[in-house]
């Protein structure tokens, strides 16, 4: 029998979930550095630009928030909000819009700022339809990437971490809702899903 996990103290606030948590796949600081590095090579990309961040909700809104103020750029914020998992641990593969953006985005640099990418069907189907919405460019950046899950190809411009095909939980990645306020990225013990 292993021990019961808890989050080890230097990995920070486990927000009362240690006893759910398997191991954790990526800590704080990996992910913050991370950060710091997809914000530079964007600053560079898009320098003398204005770009139009599109956060996609809610998995998504630790990643803006955080990569928005690590940019030293001017930048604006969008919001859509999409849902194609519910409560289960894979994609229906039917994306509905549960909030649109607010305003037009044609002749706007737009990157989509994306939490993960798995089957790779939210993104895919996203991006055909902002594209059709005539943006100056549109690009993506998403934190995480399973290699070994993608089901359609998307055209990725930034990407933080190629992850093992395990379902992962925190830093705005949920199960069933819990777990997004986590800073860090974990992976659940099994009895978390069976109960
Ligand atoms: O590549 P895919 O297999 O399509 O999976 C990725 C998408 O699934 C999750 O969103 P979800 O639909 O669970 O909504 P949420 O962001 O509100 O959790 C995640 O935030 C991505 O948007
Ligand atoms: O691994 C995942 N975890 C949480 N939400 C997700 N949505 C797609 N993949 C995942
Ligand atoms: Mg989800």
């Amino acid at each position: 029998m292993s021990e019961p996990a808890s989050a080890p103290a230097e990995l920070g606030n486990d927000h009362g979930y240690g006893p759910d948590i398997d191991h954790v796949l990526l800590s704080e600081e990996q992910i913050q550095a991370k950060i710091a590095e997809l914000a530079e090579q964007v600053e560079r990309d898009y320098a003398g630009r204005e770009v139009l961040l599109v956060g996609v909700l809610k998995g998504a809104v630790l990643f803006m928030s955080d990569f928005a103020r690590a940019l030293r750029l001017p930048t604006q914020m969008e919001f859509m909000a999409v849902s194609s998992y519910g409560s289960a641990t894979s994609s229906s593969g039917v994306v509905r819009i549960l909030k649109d953006l607010d305003r037009d985005i044609s002749d706007r640099h737009v990157l989509v700022i994306e939490d993960i990418i798995d089957s790779g069907l939210t993104l895919s189907w996203l991006l055909k339809n902002l594209g059709g919405r005539r943006p100056a460019s549109l690009e993506v950046c998403a934190l995480l990437r399973k290699p070994d899950a993608v089901k359609v190809d998307v055209p990725v411009r930034y990407i933080g971490f190629d992850i093992p095909n395990e379902f992962v939980v925190g830093y705005g990645l949920d199960y069933a809702e819990r777990y997004r306020d986590l800073p860090y990225i974990a992976t659940l013990r099994p009895e978390v899903y069976s109960s």
